[in-house]
């Protein structure tokens, strides 16, 4: 790209500076002309799309070498990685080409699954010989592996029948001995187990080929939202009606998705959830990896093997014993469960023959060239789908881009539009007039797209009681959750929500679906805005300006940014050094910002508003609930914050000396959270944190942002040495919780609420951890 870049003459360079969206044809078509004859630029598109040289394809030589090194390790007893080389093995593994290939794949299918039942994890073994079945019918070894599997999870009629299936597919008098050797443990087991309960086919489910992270559609979203017009913000949402708090007011499935490259080999390259031990790989490249056959063939995977029903059973095979073939063969299909006829969009299948285009090009040139083939596929020709891109209607920043940021989306869209040309053989028009598209539709994704999360729940520190129907929580003690971003999509209503640093609704993704509910009563016709990622309370107005104005290029005219609020004025404030006073004080920048936002106050917001975020009353820091007042009251602009100067009783401080004691304590916090991610909290660490941590109360506000941080890393490292008193006293003094004589129920009910109010009736979901918490305060009581 730099090399392309340097390249352009600086008169073509000069146009493009100066150029308007109505200019892109012209710009497009001048850069191709001057691209085409180009041998840098022929070398760079030919590397990216030649088929000789795609390096994503399947390899027998690679699989076969994965698969060694996984015999290797499965023979020293090391379970995990041989499981770990099985699955590079699969990913290269060829699965429609011809007989000995598929023989490849399904006898890697059989030895992970030997892997997954040698490490306790019997479901996943058995999905891996149904896999291996499905690709194979006639192997032997896939049914008596599939037997044992079976057996061990205590579906002793389907280890039978496996078995049976097994001795009628074996040629070898060795083999068939063996067989049945392994049937006959399998009778005495299902005998004994007879006899102590009446056992049941758990496990012999229809849904083992599917995915398990389908979105639950039991709440369904009621609300009526419009689109309106704003005077500051362009298009928005509203309601039509009041909305109640943690209302559901929007759900959407992704227009087009792409999962980031560095979840490439943890996460489904379909619904973006974390992958199972048994992960498939896509049927015809080496990138893609699916946590089940179903989302493997939403993605756009071609179904192999016994698929397409040619597989023959030997003759001796009895009439029985073949409809159970039949049978096992159905059911355990991903294929069978995606809707042939249902209005899907294979979204992978024009990046999978192999070119490395998709694993080189960045994600949101990928995620275009994704949405370009969707809205041709949509109109279902293939004349360009110009319309269909503009009917998106999203608004765009190419205005407001650098030369470089120009310089950049026209380069990559006209590679785009030659490495879809290449491998979706569209009819895409290689003109200036048709790759504008590309470059209007790369500019809507840098406004529009969203980052989809993840929520990671890490449970730790010693053992709650198991439960079998929360197995999720792993019976830890404590749980954390983190918010991993996954992936990136478009959503075309979804982006319509505009932003606020101060949202009264909240955007999360199960699997790929977005949800939006109201974390506050909204009345009937208020804007509906959620957070783009800043937030009042969690960065000062500055920094939240300058990281909208980056990513997404606007200047912030929410609440949050544009009224007074204590956040702000406090999130990096300093406490004043006079005895018995609390007061705060402000350095030089915040008190510069807080000038700033008093001298915009247009029209003086009431207090209602205000109380709504931090109720001041509850506040014990006089002072504050003063300077908001005075603040608010202020109708001339002539209001002085002094930089140094006490706001509650006006002595000065010496804030460069304060600046210092704060920073030197910090570097001891500093290592006590590395400490904690490296899981080795030393006494000693501890102690100098805790010694920081009273220097800092002394130094800063009781609400600065790095005062939170402080006591919540003291509560995590009081967490991993199991001291849960000094723990749970520093959780509250690092949110501020008063819970005064509250039980442990009332704790955990308070939790729930939160948790309610985000996500509803996903909220379990979300965190499972919270059920196992109540089931074990029950049982104090
Ligand atoms: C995802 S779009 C939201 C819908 C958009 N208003 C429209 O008319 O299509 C994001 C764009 O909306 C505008 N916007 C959203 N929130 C804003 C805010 N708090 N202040 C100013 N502009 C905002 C900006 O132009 C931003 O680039």
């Amino acid at each position: 790209m730099e090399k392309l870049k340097a390249v352009v003459p600086s008169g073509l360079k000069g146009i493009l500076s100066e150029s308007n969206p109505e200019d892109i044809p012209s710009t497009c078509s001048s850069l191709l002309e001057f691209f085409q004859p180009l041998p840098l630029f022929q070398k760079v598109v030919r590397e990216l799309t030649d088929p000789e040289t795609a390096l994503c394809a399947k390899n027998v030589a690679t699989a076969l070498d994965f698969k060694q090194k996984g015999n290797e390790y499965f023979s020293s007893g090391d379970y995990a990685k041989a499981l770990a080389f099985y699955s590079q093995a699969l990913r290269f593994a060829p699965m429609e080409v011809d007989k000995l290939d598929e023989m490849l794949a399904t006898t890697i299918y059989v030895n992970r699954a030997s892997s997954l039942h040698k490490m306790g994890l019997l479901i996943e073994a058995l999905r891996d010989c149904n896999r291996a079945v499905v690709l194979s019918p006639c192997y032997a070894k896939a049914w008596y592996r599939r037997g044992t599997a079976n057996a061990s999870l205590q579906n002793f009629e389907d280890a039978i029948s496996d078995m049976t299936v097994a001795m009628n597919m074996e040629v070898s008098l060795g083999g068939k001995n063996q067989i049945k050797d392994k049937l006959k443990i399998i009778l005495d087991q299902r005998k004994r187990t007879m006899r102590e309960s009446s056992s049941t086919n758990l496990h012999n489910d229809k849904n083992l080929g599917s995915c398990s992270n389908t979105v639950s559609t039991d709440e369904t979203c009621q609300i009526k939202l419009q689109c309106v017009s704003t005077p500051s913000k362009g298009r928005g949402m509203a309601s039509l009606s009041d909305i109640a708090q943690a209302s559901l007011v929007h759900s959407e499935e992704p227009y087009a998705v792409i999962l980031l490259k560095h979840c490439r080999d943890n996460y489904c390259h379909f619904c973006l959830s974390e992958l199972p031990a048994d992960m498939v790989p896509c049927t015809s490249c080496s990138i893609s990896l699916y946590c089940s056959q179903h989302c493997q063939a939403k993605a756009g995977g071609k179904p192999s093997g016994s698929n397409s029903n040619n597989y023959s059973i030997p003759k001796s095979v009895p009439p029985d014993l073949e409809r159970y073939i039949a049978k096992t063969l159905a059911i355990d299909s991903g294929y069978a469960l995606v809707d042939a006829n249902a209005d899907h969009f294979f979204e992978h299948g024009h990046e999978c023959g192999g070119a490395h285009w998709p694993a080189v090009l960045p994600c949101e040139i990928v995620l275009a060239g994704r949405a370009l083939v969707k809205s041709i596929v949509d109109k279902g020709h293939s004349k360009g789908g110009s319309e269909t891109i503009e009917s998106l209607e999203l608004l765009n920043n190419y205005a407001q881009m650098t030369l470089e940021r120009k310089l950049e989306t026209h380069i990559y869209s006209i590679i785009l539009a030659y490495c879809l040309q290449q491998s979706y053989g569209l009819e895409f028009s290689l003109t200036g007039a048709s790759i504008s598209q590309l470059v209007i539709l790369i500019c809507q994704i840098k406004v529009n797209s969203m980052a989809i999360v993840q929520m990671k729940s890490v449970d730790a520190y010693g053992p709650l009681e198991q439960s079998r129907s929360q197995p999720s929580t792993k019976g830890a003690l404590t749980s954390n959750i983190e918010q991993i971003r996954v992936g990136q999509a478009i959503y075309p209503a979804g982006s319509l929500f505009n932003h606020s640093c101060q949202p009264n609704v909240h955007a999360y993704f199960i699997s790929r679906t977005l949800f939006i509910r109201t974390t506050e009563f909204v009345p009937a016709g208020y804007p509906l805005e959620l957070s783009y990622g800043p937030q009042v309370g969690q960065q000062e107005f500055k920094v939240r300006q300058q990281l909208l104005e980056d990513r997404y290029s606007f200047k912030c005219q929410c609440g949050g940014c544009s009224e007074m609020n204590l956040s702000d004025l406090v999130i990096n404030a300093f406490r004043c050094a006079k005895p018995n006073c609390l007061g705060t004080v402000l350095d030089s920048c915040m008190a510069k910002h807080t000038q700033q936002k008093v001298s915009w106050l247009q029209v003086i917001p009431n207090f209602g508003s205000f109380e709504r975020h931090l109720p001041i009353d509850k506040l014990k820091r006089e002072d504050i609930s003063k300077v908001a007042q005075l603040l608010l009251e202020q109708t001339n602009r002539t209001f002085q914050v002094d930089p140094g100067y006490c706001l509650n009783c006006g002595s000065y401080n010496d804030l460069e000396s304060s600046h210092a004691t704060a920073k030197k304590a910090e570097i001891y916090i500093y290592r006590l959270h590395n400490a904690i991610n490296s899981m080795e909290v030393a006494t000693n660490t501890l102690t100098d944190a805790l010694e920081s941590l009273y220097i800092l109360r002394s130094t800063l506000h009781a609400y600065n942002k790095d005062m939170a941080e402080a006591e919540d890393n003291l509560a995590a490292a009081y967490c991993s040495i199991g001291e849960l008193h000094p723990a749970m006293d520093h959780s509250k003094a690092s949110i501020k919780l008063s819970l005064g004589d509250s039980t442990v129920m009332d704790s955990i009910n308070q939790l729930d609420e939160i948790f309610s109010l985000y996500y509803g009736s996903h909220s379990a979901r979300i965190f499972p951890y919270l059920e196992s918490l109540k089931r074990e305060a029950s049982k104090l009581y």
